[in-house]
């Protein structure tokens, strides 16, 4: 089997076995013991594992490499030491007048087989990232700038944050946490943390603030030593994320602060004004810490806003790939020679808790959860075959001609963040180093056979296959055997010839037969990867359509938008044109009035005292038009009345005409 190269990798993959609650299970994972360790190989590196005794589909017995293999007994401190995280702390740091590089600790394991363990610790046992703090601020204590009393210091940090982000000193952050609009308590000078259990247990406090009593104190890393860059001063500022659905949630915006469901806002992983070479987290809230108990503080409080939930594989189930950063920016310190101090640098460690692959049957898991557990697998899947890919490419390049093919790392979020500061950029004359990556591969040895192969198959260096020796199939070649060995002779061999013969085609078959097994086995996995593949295929189509579903409905809402404001602009346009077209008619109007009623000299323009004379004319002659109209429209009026009545319309006709008969009656007497 080929020895593994770690250098080439882009992880260096260690593998940590848990110690197993399970007694009635049988083991299938061995550990490779080294003979003779050395001081370069302290370590076993190769495990085997067997298929379970009543595993009917004959698979084959494998063997896989990895940087280092730690047993059970192995405990918290000895992770830290030996994993690679002291040279990755000291590399984020810098050397003496460099900048730092980044880095990166993830673990990847089925649900439960310790991942949290190892990143976070347990109640009695830090985890590696208390660790990680503790030792970075054990060292750089002196060299840490005062960010939060010096308002120019902490000005010029955000201003050479690129990723336009909110920074907020620790005190202010845990203070708008858990002392929600105390305006009083903005103004102290100490943290939280430097204040004792009064503090802690203030009984305003709606959230209670995490007692730093009760956390673990062990291990003691006191004596692990890392190299400090003396010349320079550091801040340190650290922000939390989650992955959730395959969408980025920060972990320390204001809805944890808040006993009402915020809706959550979804970050972007982009490249920013400032930072084009490199993708970032946009508009993370970043919090700068002075010491130790503060970005334990803030830790905690990022930790209750993820998401964890019990399921049938453990009690406390990370439901979603935790991220947390510590940004180390880094500057030169102004002395005696150089008046001015130099500019930020920054470089950042990851350290990642990724939620576990878990089987929908064992983990007993519905609803919501169920749907978490397809997306948690889904995006596992998609990093497997990322690491598979680059154990590939490591292994390729030391072939002579060997290919590297392209890491397919773009095709879910967890992937991009994992690994796309992997690969070295450059800026123009900048150049920045790739980050340093390690991954902590956790099993159980007496856990989920099927899952707990699958993960190591794709985060192994190395591996190598063979055939499980199997009862009935060297039954079999022996009686095809001793068939040919009792079959009459030609005559034309010696009986020790045909014996030979019959030895060789034995070995010759047996060999033949393994090879037969080692191709079925390995055909059977390239089936079951081609339909793994066939599955990944399935879900981008599913998702391009629904990114595309999604694009249209929001170019949609863009032309709503945009048609309502064209719109109103045109209503509005519409409005000023006919306002326009009313003035324009009523000083026309004006005008004509004028001229009509008023004394209107060429050589004069009418003042105020001719408007009103023009005014007062034109209501005499008005007035008079008026009682002509009047005059007429009585005259109408009684002519229709006669019209109507013959007796009136006698009396019109004959107004003065009277009877001068005999009887000497007038018509007006009738
Ligand atoms: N090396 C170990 N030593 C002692 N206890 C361990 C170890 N590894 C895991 N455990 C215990 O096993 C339980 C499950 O572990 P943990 O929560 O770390 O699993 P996980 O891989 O993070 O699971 P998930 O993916 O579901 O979050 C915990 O109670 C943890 O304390």
């Amino acid at each position: 089997m080929e020895g593994h190269k770690p250098s080439t990798s882009l992880f260096d993959v260690y593998l940590r076995l848990r110690p197993s609650s399970a007694i009635d299970k049988e083991r299938f994972l061995d550990v490779e013991h080294i003979e003779r360790a050395t001081e370069h190989t302290p370590l076993p590196t190769h495990i085997t594992i067997h298929p379970p005794a009543n595993d009917n589909r004959k698979r084959a017995v494998e063997k896989f490499a990895f940087t280092s293999v730690f047993e059970e007994h192995v405990g918290q401190r000895e992770i830290f030491q030996s994993t690679g995280i002291v040279p990755i702390v000291e590399g984020v740091l810098g050397g003496q007048g460099r900048e730092g590089r980044d880095g990166l600790i993830a673990t990847l394991g089925v649900t439960g087989s310790g991942k949290s363990h190892t990143i976070l610790g347990s109640k009695s046992q830090r985890g590696i990232t208390q660790l990680t703090l503790d030792v970075l601020f054990q060292h750089t204590a002196p060299y840490l700038v005062e960010a939060e009393t010096r308002p120019t210091v902490f000005q010029s940090i955000c201003s050479a944050d690129v990723s336009e982000g909110q920074i907020l000193p620790a005190a202010a952050f845990l203070d708008s946490v858990y002392f929600p609009g105390d305006s009083s308590r903005m103004s102290r000078a100490t943290t939280p943390a430097m204040q004792d259990t009064s503090f802690l247990s203030a009984p305003s406090s709606k959230r209670y603030i995490p007692r730093l009593s009760t956390m673990p104190h062990y291990p003691s890393i006191d004596d692990v030593a890392i190299e400090v860059d003396g010349s320079a001063e550091y801040a340190i500022v650290v922000s939390m994320y989650e992955v959730y659905n395959d969408r980025i949630y920060d972990l320390l915006t204001a809805s944890a602060t808040s006993k009402a469901p915020q809706k959550r806002r979804a970050l972007l992983f982009k490249s920013t004004e400032h930072s084009p070479d490199r993708k970032v987290v946009a508009g993370l809230r970043k919090v700068i810490c002075a010491n130790l108990e503060e970005a334990l503080l803030v830790l905690e409080t990022g930790l209750t806003e993820r998401r964890v939930a019990g399921t049938g594989s453990n009690a406390v189930s990370s439901r979603s790939h935790g991220f947390f950063c510590l940004d180390v920016k880094k500057r030169r310190r102004s002395s005696s020679h150089v008046a001015v101090p130099g500019a930020w640098s920054s470089s950042t460690l990851t350290i990642v808790d990724l939620a576990g692959s878990e089987r929908a049957r064992t983990a007993k898991t519905a609803g919501a959860t169920l749907a978490e557990a397809g997306k948690i697998n889904e995006s596992l899947m998609y990093l497997g075959q990322c690491m598979q890919m680059q154990s590939d490419n490591a292994r390729n390049s030391t072939m002579p001609g060997g290919v590297e093919r392209m890491v397919p790392f773009r095709q879910c979020k967890l992937t991009e963040l994992l690994f796309s500061n992997s690969f070295s950029t450059h800026n123009g004359a900048m150049h920045k180093a790739r980050q340093k990556s390690i991954m902590i591969v956790t099993a159980d040895p007496l856990g989920d056979f099927n899952a707990t192969s699958q993960i190591l198959r794709y985060s192994a260096l190395a591996r190598e296959v063979t055939v499980p020796r199997i009862p009935s199939v060297s039954a079999t070649i022996l009686a095809t055997a001793s068939a040919a060995h009792n079959k009459p002779s030609s005559g034309r061999d010696t009986p020790s010839a045909t014996q030979d013969d019959l030895d060789a085609a034995h070995a010759e078959l047996s060999r033949l037969r393994q090879e037969l097994e080692v191709a079925q086995v390995l055909l059977e996995e390239e089936t079951q990867r081609r339909m793994e593949a066939e599955t990944s295929w399935q879900v981008a189509e599913s998702r391009i359509e629904e990114v595309e579903a999604e694009i249209r409905e929001e170019v949609f809402a863009e032309m709503e938008g945009r048609l309502e404001m064209e719109k109103r602009r045109w209503r509005a346009a519409r409005d000023v044109e006919m306002d326009a077209q009313d003035d324009h008619l009523d000083r026309k109007l004006e005008l004509l009035s004028q001229q009509m009623g008023g004394e209107v000299y060429e050589d004069h323009i009418p003042g105020k005292e001719n408007v009103a004379a023009a005014e007062e004319g034109r209501c005499a002659d008005l007035e008079d038009e008026n009682a002509v109209l009047k005059e007429k429209l009585a005259n109408a009026e009684r002519e229709r009345e006669v019209m109507r009545s013959p007796s009136k319309k006698m009396r019109v006709l004959k107004p003065s005409r009277k009877w001068n008969g005999s009887a000497g009656v007038s018509l007006d007497d009738l």
